[in-house]
């Protein structure tokens, strides 16, 4: 499989791709069409914030299964557009928090004492001391918008210079707040109290522009503001303006509306504005980190189907996945289980949690119950992305129940299939910690191991029905691997459950359904 990289990461990614048996192609830099050509024939696509994924991208990428971004924010790939393709979108979190956090810190008092003008003053052989007398940090407030993973950092690290922090994110929990030192005001309050106001939201819809003429109005005359979380946060016009008026005395931006930004900027002519082209990542431990990460992840996925840090998926991690991650492989099964006994089109699927699992949030357990329900219609066209999308889009309503208790095990996945063939039901469990057991069908009890070639067969529960099934078998030399029988005793009907080394061929299933008692047989491929 190929993995296509399109902006530079650190070589530590390139090589476990290649360690991972994976051809990597390096071209950096691509014209929008040279994308759309090179994009073709890859498995992964590797971007940092220079490539943009559209949806045109995508339409041209026919054996894209994963894009990965060796960073953080995902505002140059269209989501939608992956999700309908059943894209895997990760991103690498927290791998470069601190490199874009202490940036932040630079450019703040870079900003406050006119470092880079200076800088560029002395290098035109001036020696300008008065000039450039700048003002302290400690004792000064700075407002943090969006006190996320890097706006958390910085608040910790300006405490460290004696400043105050208030903080306006709708999405904080209080308490959470309160462990970092920090007060939690509305917007209004901290643009009256701020003398800094740093952002770090990602760019959404309701933050595009959001510090706006409008908000720096209602900032302290000479407030200096800083983004060095994402272009077009900051309405560059209307920084333009207020910082022309002395309303926002400086600004520092790393991030721009439109990148690579040029000199046609005019934010670029003003003496109190400085500014970093997108640098808040680029640390040498930050761009490891995030080409490690990313490497990691897309090799654990293109070649084991693990997937981590998915945007578009319900990701599990660390000790979540470790009791999670049985459930979610018994799901797929159950639903595969489901998919192969069923007659007409789904029309609802219920699942029910019992016991344990009950507990656990099951959001990935549900999406691997419909990946394998529509997996043997699908084929490789369905994931764990596009699951619930094919779902909902052939009007299928999935809807799932929880109960702490569990009647006979201490924890038990239960799928319920209507269609207009009728209703189907299967179960299963978890053994120990990770061993997957089929212990209902229907109405039949049984303990069988989900996995491999399979024969479900339905038959009359009477004398010699079972040695006719098995000389038919070993007749066409198909070895029985493994048997389990469910009995009804009240309607004297047996569930046969065979386990064999290979699949049965068609003659060999229409000579088993022609078998005396033999009610049917179904081959079910797991
Ligand atoms: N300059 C760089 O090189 C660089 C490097 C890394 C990350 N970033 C960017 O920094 C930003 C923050 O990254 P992060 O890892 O801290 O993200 P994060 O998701 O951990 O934090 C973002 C915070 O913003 C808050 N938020 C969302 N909408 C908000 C709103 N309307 N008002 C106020 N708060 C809101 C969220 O609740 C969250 O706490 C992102 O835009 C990311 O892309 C830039
Ligand atoms: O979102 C991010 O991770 C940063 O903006 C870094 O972007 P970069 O990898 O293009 O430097």
């Amino acid at each position: 499989m190929k993995v296509l990289i399109t902006d530079p990461i650190a070589r530590e990614g390139v090589d476990i791709l290649r360690q991972a048996g994976l051809e990597v192609e390096e071209r950096l830099g691509l014209a929008p069409e040279a994308l759309l050509e090179a994009v073709k024939d890859a498995d992964g696509l590797v971007i940092r914030s220079n490539t943009k994924v559209t949806a045109e991208v995508v339409a041209a990428a026919d054996r894209l299964k994963v894009v990965g971004r060796a960073g953080t924010g995902l505002d140059n790939v269209d989501i939608e557009a992956c999700n309908k393709r059943g894209i895997v979108v990760m991103n690498t979190p927290g791998g470069n928090t601190n490199s874009a956090a202490e940036h932040t810190v630079a450019m703040m008092l870079a900003m406050s004492r006119h470092i880079p003008q200076a800088t560029a003053s002395m290098k035109a052989g001036k020696w300008e001391k008065k000039r450039f007398q700048g003002q302290e940090v400690a004792g000064k407030t700075l407002g943090i918008i969006g006190i996320g993973r890097i706006g958390s950092i910085v608040a910790e690290l300006v405490q460290g210079l004696r400043m105050k922090v208030v903080a306006f994110d709708p999405h904080i929990r209080p308490d959470l707040a309160e462990k970092l030192g920090v007060e939690l005001v509305d917007l209004d309050e901290l643009c009256r109290r701020a003398d800094y106001i740093s952002v770090h939201t990602p760019l959404l819809p309701e933050t595009k522009g959001l510090l706006n003429k409008d908000l720096f109005d209602r900032m302290k005359d000479g407030v200096m503001v800083l983004n060095c979380a994402r272009g077009g946060i900051v309405n560059e016009a209307d920084l333009y303006a207020a910082l022309k008026s002395g309303k926002v005395a400086a600004a520092a931006l790393d991030v721009f509306e439109k990148e690579p930004t040029t000199l046609e900027n005019p934010l670029l002519g003003l003496d109190n504005f400085i500014c970093t082209p997108h640098l808040g990542a680029s640390t040498r431990e930050a761009q490891e980190n995030v080409a490690v990460a990313v490497a990691n992840q897309i090799a654990a996925y293109l070649t084991k189907g693990e997937v981590r840090n998915a945007v578009n998926v319900p990701s599990v991690g660390g000790e979540a996945l470790v009791r999670l991650g049985p459930f979610i492989r018994l799901g797929e099964k159950l639903g595969a289980f489901l998919a192969n006994m069923q007659d007409g089109a789904m029309e609802e699927v219920e699942i029910g949690y019992l016991g344990d699992v009950a507990e656990y949030d099951t959001a990935p357990v549900t999406v691997a119950v419909l990946k394998g329900l529509m997996a043997p219609y699908l084929r490789e066209e369905v994931n764990y992305v596009n699951a619930p999308i094919l779902a909902r889009e052939r009007g299928i309503k999935v809807t799932e129940a929880k109960s702490q208790t569990s009647e006979d095990f201490t924890n038990l996945l239960q799928v319920t299939v209507r269609s207009g063939g009728g209703t189907n039901l299967v179960a299963g469990t978890i053994f120990g910690k990770k061993e997957p057991r089929l212990v209902r069908i229907n109405d039949f009890r049984l303990e069988a191991v989900p996995e491999g070639h399979m024969l479900l067969i339905y038959n009359e529960d009477r004398p010699g029905v079972i040695g006719r099934i098995g000389l038919t078998l070993g007749e066409a030399g198909v070895n029985i691997a493994r048997m389990q029988v469910g009995q009804d005793t009240g309607h004297h009907r047996n569930v046969i459950l065979l386990t064999m080394d290979e699949p049965v061929s068609p003659d060999v299933l229409a000579r088993l359904q022609e078998q005396d008692g033999v009610t049917s047989a179904r081959p079910v491929e797991l």
